[in-house]
């Protein structure tokens, strides 16, 4: 288990370069698994779980030739599915979220899937209905083994069939993973209440140049028309938003000018905004986005006056992802706030951390933070804590870069799985941090 110490106090200043999106890379590269013909992605992340999925997909017998930093090339053109009944690979898929993306693509292309319960972030329940319902509609049947947690998926017939699919909720990973069944199924799929974001278009045109027929992209009501087979393509990960909403959460607590570089601004959706509303000033010029030093910031309150409230939706409401950032970062606003975080049921408790680090944050119940900022007239104690799940840790970084004296954070693989060479990237902007293993 890796630690970093962090020495607080210091401002950080100059440009940074956000990775690419863990999330969509993720999507993208098990796509890869639907046609037996090269595909190239560039600017994937180099971050643990992106490493361990590619792995995986190694091992199942796809050729990834790395032409360059974050640019790979995949021929998934004979796979040996035997691979999938190993406890290796049931072992190793626990390792990530990620791993469940392969369940569409195998299904589509093999007809069939082993898929144990995928790793990612504990912070709550997170089921896979809507992915088993979705195939389910397309033809597939499914078993759940709740002793090994381990689903098996088969498809009736020779090729899925293409269905109308109400989802119950907008999921990601299950729209990205019926999208990937959908396309190699016979006939017309609708997709109603699917998710949207800009990785789920991303992939979507990812499939479109690889042969697919997707119309209704960017939408809820995506109409797909299943072709016999699919070709190769040359794809580039968008920038990962997650880590520019990090970024600007670190350059309004620490920062004494710090400029976001090649953000896609156009790709962040409400994100800025949700910043804007804790009081935080920044500049869009270009692709970049600046943000000048904060002496203070004040949070907005609703037009008729009442509390600010920051709660997260599928997009294009509020990616749930930041909410944990948002808070560390509303710790030292002027005002106060309630967080609201209703996808997850766990993703809160990290809040502990901050109290005890010396921020006035009320956890109301396991959905519910209010938080009232100390205007930057109090900081923060620096203390050892250890990290919970990804965005969690990066909002205990940021406490701790902004904190007086000397933290530690342990278990920061946690951060690894989403945050590439975090430690130099933010040093080069005059940070303290040092790793230990
Ligand atoms: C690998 C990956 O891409 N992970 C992301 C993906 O996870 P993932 O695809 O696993 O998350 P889902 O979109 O399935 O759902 C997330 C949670 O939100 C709840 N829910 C979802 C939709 C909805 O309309 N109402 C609702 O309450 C679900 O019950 C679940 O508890 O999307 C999440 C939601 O943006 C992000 O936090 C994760 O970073
Ligand atoms: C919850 C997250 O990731 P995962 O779904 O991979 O656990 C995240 O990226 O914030």
């Amino acid at each position: 288990m890796a630690s970093f110490i962090i020495e607080g106090g210091h401002e950080l200043q100059g440009e940074i370069t956000p990775q690419g999106a863990k999330n969509e890379a993720l999507q993208v590269i098990c796509a890869t698994l639907l046609t037996s013909e090269p595909v190239r992605i560039k600017n994937i992340p180099e971050i643990l779980d992106v490493n361990n999925l590619i792995r995986l997909l190694i091992d199942m017998g796809v050729k990834v030739t790395h032409n360059g930093r974050g640019d790979a090339t995949f021929q998934a053109n004979e796979l040996n599915l035997e691979f999938m009944k190993s406890d290796e690979y049931l072992e190793r898929c626990t390792r990530l979220r990620g791993s469940v993306l392969m369940t569409g693509p195998l299904l589509a292309r093999y007809g069939r899937a082993t898929v144990p319960k995928p790793g990612g972030d504990k912070i709550g329940r997170r089921r896979l209905d809507t992915h088993f319902f979705g195939f389910m509609k397309l033809g597939a049947v499914s078993s759940y083994n709740p002793i090994d947690s381990i689903y098996e998926i088969k498809a009736e017939r020779e090729h899925l069939k293409g269905n109308y699919i109400l989802l119950d909720e907008a999921s990601v990973t299950g729209t990205a993973n019926i999208i990937m069944a959908a396309v190699l199924a016979e006939g017309e799929t609708t997709i109603y209440n699917a998710a949207c974001e800009p990785y789920v278009q991303q992939l979507c045109k990812m499939l479109v140049r690889m042969g697919a027929d997707i119309k209704g992209i960017g939408s809820n009501l995506l109409t797909i028309n299943g072709v016999m087979r699919l070709g190769g393509t040359e794809h580039t990960v968008l920038p990962d938003m997650i880590e520019i909403g990090s970024f600007i959460g670190i350059a309004a607590m620490v920062g004494n000018g710090i400029t976001i570089k090649n953000v896609s601004y156009e790709n962040l959706g409400i994100i800025p905004y949700a910043f804007k509303r804790l009081g935080i000033k920044m500049e869009h010029r270009g692709d970049d986005i600046y943000i000048p030093k904060q002496d203070e910031y004040e949070i907005e309150s609703f037009i008729d006056g009442s509390f600010m409230t920051l709660a997260d939706s599928p997009w294009p409401g509020l990616t749930p992802d930041l909410l944990s950032v948002l808070i560390v970062v509303a710790s030292q606003a002027k005002g106060s706030v309630l967080f609201h975080q209703k996808m997850f049921e766990s993703r809160l408790f990290f809040v502990d951390k901050l109290i005890d680090m010396g921020a006035q944050i009320i956890l109301c119940d396991p959905h519910r933070a209010v938080v009232v900022g100390h205007n930057k007239q109090l900081q923060l104690r620096a203390r050892r804590m250890v990290s919970p799940d990804i965005r969690a840790g990066i909002a205990l970084l940021i406490a701790a870069l902004s904190a007086d004296g000397i933290s530690r954070i342990d278990n920061v693989e946690q951060i690894d799985r989403g945050y590439q060479e975090i430690e130099q990237r933010l040093n080069a902007l005059g940070a303290r941090i040092s790793r230990q293993r």
